[in-house]
């Protein structure tokens, strides 16, 4: 994928307002330890429990996006990226069963107050606003990914062999996934050109931001893991 998907249209102008919050969710040293391999397996395990959870009302989110479309196209590319977060769980599960822990354990994990202050402000985004406010709040999930995915890849300090993380890193650097990224990205696009996204520019990009800000906090749940374990389990 070209640089330039990342940073143009308003995609590019709401990632390049979120200025040091972007940077700091994109390049967060959970990632960096994640790239290299030593991340401690605690910390992985308290994030992808929590992105289990996190997945599911993510869910619910895109449901509710596609409830706020008229058109057919419109609700089939909503319909699309609720079944990629779908299609994404199963990776989850799969290295949770490595720990021995099944599916409804997963879902009975009790939420991480970063879970909750994350899928809810994005569901209250939801409920309260449009679909351009709610893409707003989607976005910096769906499109973040793939620029941590590539940056990953990318990293000469980023060790594949042996690392227990690749199967993670392939994921988001997977083609499939990328074609899914650009897809939401042209929507968020189209759907501003519909409904002014240049006179609600300020709100929608407080809208990314505070999201922005939420991804950078849940990577800061799976560190604070090794810190504090009590909590973590
Ligand atoms: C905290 C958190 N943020 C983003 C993603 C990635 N993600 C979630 S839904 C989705 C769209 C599927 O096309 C993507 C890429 C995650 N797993 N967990």
């Amino acid at each position: 994928m070209p640089a330039s998907m990342f940073e143009f249209g308003l995609f590019g102008r709401l990632r390049q307002n979120a200025g040091p919050h972007w940077e700091h969710y994109v390049a967060h040293p959970f990632l960096q330890q994640l790239g290299a391999g030593t991340l401690p397996e605690i910390a992985f395990r308290r994030y992808l429990t929590q992105d289990y959870l996190f997945l599911v009302h993510f869910a619910r989110a895109y449901a509710l996006l596609v409830t706020k479309f008229h058109t057919l196209p419109e609700i089939r590319a909503a319909a699309g990226s609720l079944n990629n977060i779908v299609a994404e769980l199963p990776l989850h599960v799969g290295y949770c069963a490595g720990w021995g822990l099944n599916e409804t354990q997963m879902e009975r994990e009790p939420e991480a107050t970063e879970t909750i202050n994350y899928t809810r402000y994005v569901l209250d985004i939801g409920h309260s606003g449009d679909a351009l406010e709610l893409l707003a709040a989607l976005l910096p999930c769906v499109a973040g990914y793939a620029e941590v995915g590539l940056r990953l890849l990318a990293d000469p300090a980023t060790v594949m062999e042996g690392n227990p993380y690749a199967s993670w890193m392939q994921n988001y650097s997977d083609q499939g996934y990328l074609d899914g990224v650009k897809a939401a990205i042209e929507l968020l696009d189209r759907v501003g050109q519909q409904r002014g996204a240049d006179a609600r520019f300020d709100r929608l990009s407080e809208i990314f931001t505070t999201a922005t800000r939420l991804e950078g906090a849940f990577w800061q749940m799976g560190l604070n893991a090794v810190e504090n374990p009590v909590n973590a389990w």
